[in-house]
């Protein structure tokens, strides 16, 4: 029987960093798969067992997932872990009652139960995953060390529902995830190998330009493979210790059985794979070491997956002979619609049962042996099974993030050319309108500070709407990733506006320029330069406004309800539609919020500063205005408020993304 040993943390930085470096040829260039695993190939004479059979078995694990060791064997051990969820009345509610175990290097551990047994709950808990309004008591030990945020690197979680950036392809993905999950020290080379190597061995290589999802009629990946992609993002960066949420849900037999094979690989290859399953079929169900069944939160059998029958029949529950077990399990502990009641007491009493039989006995002395060996454990060689993971660098995790939102952007060109014609043809028409009307006469007055109005307009309203479902649909992968630890907060929300910023100074800039050429507006490089400039400031306050009710409100029927009120309130105290001087003063403190105003305020004075010679129409008995500074002064702007207003835009910019990004923590945080 072969076996590896404990790869320990300096020969895997080497490895990692170095090792494959020595590496010249281009894997993309490589046929044979094996060709490039076969050089991390390392066996050590003890530790762990390699395969719990046989030699073939170590063939076998070799085609699925390559020679290369667990990086680090992980002993995971629950003891009498509660788990409560705080519901919105203030009360507690149990969903995981009592429950120990242990999970150990080479072990596939079944989780199974009825639906609601608490199995999902019992795993993210395990996983140190779980939600932020759950309390988790008892003991849960990794390594001899309290699982806490080291779980993330240490451990791989695949939920039950993948996710993912639905545009991009197979190679794409894995690469951004090589960036974001794998070592900072792993080179460029090894990392592309892992992810090639992942892609030949989880059978996607033929699938590498293909899209994940979309609607858009290309080819996109079918339902297992989605799985097995899943799959080989969190085996990117080796981790000792799997869970996988339902990971069969969804798919047919063949597929199914193709990807417990891969899951059986993983615990031969070494590591401790924690799998919640639901009523596998007898040849599934044989690839599993452990079991481990939940029923309203307790457990009611755990142990040698083939020790359950006995149990069971120890209990008086026969199971027919046509029957498949694992379904006849499920049916003892299930809930019958009708008889809650009684159902209540058969699986209480079953519960109880196991908890004094001889399987929990032995459980119970191997998690009391684990705890006592840890207990006497030095601090040094704990530390020293953790690993010395470095996660990516802030600028990294930020230009890749940036890189995949925008590759979000350019994977529909088609959309992007559409919205600039959008904003041309609206320029046009609208600069059409206003074409030889802005003279410097009477009428001309009005006619200028409409066109202005409308270049602000623009660049708020249809911008700040457009931004609003954008976090609530980003919200789902968001919270999951920021759970895997990938990146946090702020680091999304800055990169999500970096990748925006170059459509954020494109548009406004096509629009004003084709407006303010159009328009006839005043032709002096200045105010030209500047009236651009601060239509860019416009649009990137009101990208951050909308941003702000997007993250505040969650979702966008909600933000909308809220948005409409309030940017009606901007517009109307922005200056144009009436006199800033007699607004009523319990409402007038508006206008220090409304970017619409500063903005009408900078550009009206970038039009009438200095202008001396507007003309008066002779036979009229109307007032004349023949300065600028008359112009200014009958909207209430001041030419000395030309900076203000500037800064008075920028403070608004920051201000709304700082609130923006505040009301995303909150929100993220309180999943
Ligand atoms: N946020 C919550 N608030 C209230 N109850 C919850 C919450 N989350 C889960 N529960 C309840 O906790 C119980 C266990 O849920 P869990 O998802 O862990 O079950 P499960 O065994 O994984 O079920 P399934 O197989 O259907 O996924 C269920 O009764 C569920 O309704």
């Amino acid at each position: 029987m072969r076996s590896i040993a404990k790869y320990d943390a300096e020969t895997s930085s080497k490895h990692q960093s170095s090792g494959s470096s020595s590496h010249t040829s281009d894997p993309d260039l490589v046929d044979d798969p094996h060709e490039l695993i076969s050089t991390d190939l390392v066996y050590l004479d003890s530790g762990i067992t390699y395969s719990k059979n046989d030699e073939p078995m170590c063939v076998e694990v070799e085609e699925l997932l390559g020679t290369s060791p667990v990086l680090r064997p992980c002993t995971l051990v629950w003891r009498d872990v509660s788990v409560h969820i705080k519901l919105k009345d203030g009360k507690l509610k149990r969903l995981v009652n009592n429950v120990s175990g242990i999970a150990k290097p080479g072990t596939l551990v079944a989780l199974m139960g009825p639906s609601g047994a608490g199995k999902t709950t019992l795993m993210t808990a395990l996983a140190h995953r779980n939600p932020d309004d759950t309390i988790v008591d008892g003991d849960i030990i990794m390594n001899g060390l309290p699982v806490s945020d080291f779980m993330h690197k240490e451990s791989g979680y695949m939920h039950q529902d993948e996710l993912f950036v639905e545009n991009l392809t197979v190679m794409e993905h894995l690469t951004i995830m090589a960036r974001l999950r794998m070592d900072r020290r792993t080179t460029p080379l090894a990392r592309r190998r892992r992810v090639n190597q992942l892609m030949r061995q989880l059978s996607l290589y033929g699938a590498k330009n293909t899209r994940i999802g979309g609607l858009d009629g290309l080819k996109t990946l079918s339902g297992g493979e989605r799985k097995r992609l899943a799959f080989a993002t969190e085996l990117l960066t080796d981790p000792g210790l799997l869970f996988c949420d339902e990971p069969t849900t969804g798919l047919d037999s063949s597929s199914a059985q193709k990807l417990m094979t891969l899951l059986r690989a993983s615990a031969v290859q070494g590591k401790t794979v924690i799998c919640t399953i639901h009523q596998p079929s007898s040849e599934l169900m044989a690839l599993f070491d452990k079991l481990l069944l939940l029923a309203e939160g307790r457990i009611a059998f755990a142990g040698d997956a083939s020790g359950a029958l006995s149990f069971f029949e120890s209990l008086g529950y026969n199971c027919p002979m046509t029957y498949n077990p694992t379904d006849f399990f499920i049916k003892v502990l299930a809930l019958t619609p009708g008889s809650e009641g009684a159902s209540r007491q058969a699986i209480k009493s079953v519960c109880d049962r196991f908890a004094v039989s001889d399987a929990a006995k032995e459980l119970d002395m191997e998690i009391q042996l684990e705890f006592h060996l840890m207990d006497n454990e030095d601090e040094e060689s704990k530390r020293l099974k953790c690993s010395n993971f470095q996660p990516p660098g802030l600028h990294t995790k930020i230009a890749w993030l940036v890189y995949r939102y925008m590759l979000i952007i350019l994977r529909d060109p088609q959309v992007q050319f559409f919205r600039i014609i959008q904003k041309l043809v609206i320029a046009l028409t609208a600069g059409l309108c206003f074409i030889g009307t802005a003279r410097l006469t009477q009428s001309g007055i009005q006619d200028v500070q409409g066109a202005l109005f409308i270049i602000i307009a623009e660049n708020t309203f249809a911008p700040m709407y457009s931004v609003l479902y954008m976090f609530p649909e980003e919200f789902p992968m968001l919270h999951r990733e920021l759970k895997a630890g990938l990146y946090s907060t702020p680091v999304y929300y800055v990169a999500r506006m970096l990748a925006l910023f170059p459509g954020l100074v494109v548009e406004p800039t096509l629009f004003t320029l084709v407006m303010y050429w159009v328009a006839g507006l005043r032709g002096t490089l200045y105010a030209f330069g500047f009236t651009i400039f601060l239509s860019i400031l416009v649009l990137n306050v009101a990208i951050a406004c909308g941003s702000f009710f997007s993250c505040a409100f969650g979702s966008m029927p909600v933000a909308i309800a809220y948005l409409v009120p309030f940017d009606y309130s901007l517009m109307v105290t922005s200056g144009l539609f009436i006199k800033l001087s007699s607004i009523p003063k319990y409402i007038s403190w508006i206008r220090h919020l409304s970017w619409l105003m500063y903005s009408n305020e900078a550009m009206s004075i970038l039009q009438w500063d200095g202008v001396q010679n507007i003309t008066c129409a002779e036979d009229s008995d109307s007032p004349c205005l023949s300065t600028g500074e008359e112009v200014l002064t009958v909207y209430d702007f001041h030419l000395s408020q030309f900076w203000s207003d500037v800064v008075a835009l920028v403070v608004l910019y920051l201000a709304f993304h700082l609130l923006a990004l505040l009301a995303l923590k909150y929100r993220t945080r309180r999943k």
